[in-house]
């Protein structure tokens, strides 16, 4: 297993919104987080890469095995494309910018401004800092907002070499990535209980 999250609860805003969600994901593995809008699939991504505490439950990976990528992809706009994924593969110890300028075909873009670039241009920057982080479990919130239908086909590619090259990805989309391999948690059923009444006050306390 290359990830664990054992019956995890998470709250927004010290409100729970999901409890009780195990998963697992071994090399080679994706699953995708299904459920409506506002049922907490970022609040959990988050907690699972650690940027947020948990309510309950545990994650289990390797050290430094994760990389999230967010709608924030931590994008500098001064620094061009390139230089954005030089400084990414320096604070990740790596070296190679290569492979990601041409698997999301950024080599055209290379030498412009990342401010400068197109809300779809910017979003495969951000998804291309994956590949440079050479970390092997990616947990991937909406990956595939402001792209064309090209850049979709384009993510899936990178996610099928990433699994072939024996990673991971747990990704929360409303979109079919056509990855047939891809399994599907449903997340409606660990849909947080509604407070009683005294908690409800409590959270304003
Ligand atoms: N800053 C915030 N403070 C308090 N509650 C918040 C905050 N941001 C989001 N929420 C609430 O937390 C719940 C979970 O939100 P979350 O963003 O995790 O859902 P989601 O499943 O990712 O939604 P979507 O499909 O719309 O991206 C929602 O009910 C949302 O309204």
């Amino acid at each position: 297993m290359v990830l664990r999250v054992t019956d995890m609860g998470v709250a927004r805003g010290g409100v729970p919104v999901l409890d009780g969600v195990s998963l697992a994901l071994g090399p080679g593995e994706a699953l995708v987080l299904r459920g409506p809008n506002g049922i907490g699939k970022t609040t959990l991504l988050r907690a699972v890469a650690g940027l947020q505490p948990a309510l309950a439950g545990q994650v289990e990976a390797a050290p430094e095995s994760l990389v999230y990528a967010g709608h924030a992809d931590g994008i500098k706009a001064a620094l061009t494309v390139t230089e954005n994924l030089a400084f990414w593969a320096q604070v990740f110890g790596t070296d190679d910018i290569s492979t990601a300028l041409e698997t999301f075909r950024l080599a055209p873009l290379a030498h412009r401004q990342a401010g400068a670039l197109s809300a779809g241009q910017k979003r495969r920057l951000g998804l291309a800092r994956l590949l440079v982080t050479g970390r092997p479990v990616w947990l991937l919130d909406e990956p595939t907002v402001s792209l064309d239908v090209d850049a979709v086909a384009m993510f899936a590619g990178a996610v099928r070499g990433h699994l072939a090259a024996g990673g991971a990805a747990l990704i929360a989309t409303h979109i079919d990535l056509g990855l047939a391999e891809a399994r599907v948690l449903d997340l409606a059923p660990h849909r947080a209980a509604p407070l009683e009444l005294d908690d409800f006050d409590g959270v304003f306390l």
